[in-house]
């Protein structure tokens, strides 16, 4: 079946993990979205997850767009084999512009800065700024943790359970595409018109 959207970031470690599954499942989340025509929007980045799933959309024919802000491009090693590269003066810049290109968030295994990222893409939708999906692939149950705190909010009364039904959680990266399928594309004009309101 075709996919609907345009465009989907991904956020995910700039490191590979313990587990060789999650190199496998940014592998296939890569491959996946350029195999279904969706072009990947990341974080500009050659190390770690981040590289795998740049590498894999490219080399499955996929369109990549990088955003990195101009102070990491050393640090995470700027990927120069993108099809668009976009460097931005800010972490804040580089954010935003994610969020304008994208449809649908897919969160992939990571650390802190990944968690950074999931974070403020729930809460701006928590505000209402946006409505797009927000997806946690579930690989070997990495996000356990951040999904008990999630959890662990609403049951001491600090986020409402509605809140927390703004973020999906699937096993894998199959499930991810195909919870993609059913996403309509986003306006783009709304969406822009959310970052001036970040
Ligand atoms: N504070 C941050 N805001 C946004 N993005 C961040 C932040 N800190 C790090 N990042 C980026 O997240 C990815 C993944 O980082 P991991 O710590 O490996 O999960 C990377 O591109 C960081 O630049």
């Amino acid at each position: 079946m075709p996919a609907r959207i345009n465009a989907a970031a991904v956020f995910c470690g700039s490191r590979f993990g313990n587990l060789p599954a999650y190199k496998e499942a940014a592998e296939a989340v890569g491959a996946g979205l350029a195999q279904a025509g969706i072009h990947l929007v990341y974080g500009g980045g050659y190390v770690g997850l981040m590289g795998v799933v740049a590498d894999s959309a490219i080399q499955a024919g996929g369109r990549v767009t990088g955003i990195i802000p101009e102070f990491l491009e050393a640090r995470e090693v700027m990927h120069r084999g993108v099809t668009e590269l976009v460097v931005t003066d800010s972490m804040h810049t580089r954010k935003q512009k994610m969020f304008a290109l994208a449809d649908a968030f897919l969160i992939l295994p990571g650390g802190f800065g990944t968690f950074d990222e999931l974070m403020e893409i729930l809460t701006w939708k928590q505000l209402q700024l946006h409505a797009k999906p927000i997806l946690i692939v579930n690989t070997a149950n990495w996000a356990q943790g951040v999904l008990a705190m999630l959890n662990e909010a609403v049951s001491q009364g600090f986020a409402s359970p509605e809140a927390r039904g703004l973020l999906e959680v699937v096993p894998d990266a199959a499930a991810a595409l195909q919870r993609l399928e059913l996403v309509p594309r986003s306006d783009s004009r709304e969406a822009l018109e959310a970052t001036s309101r970040m």
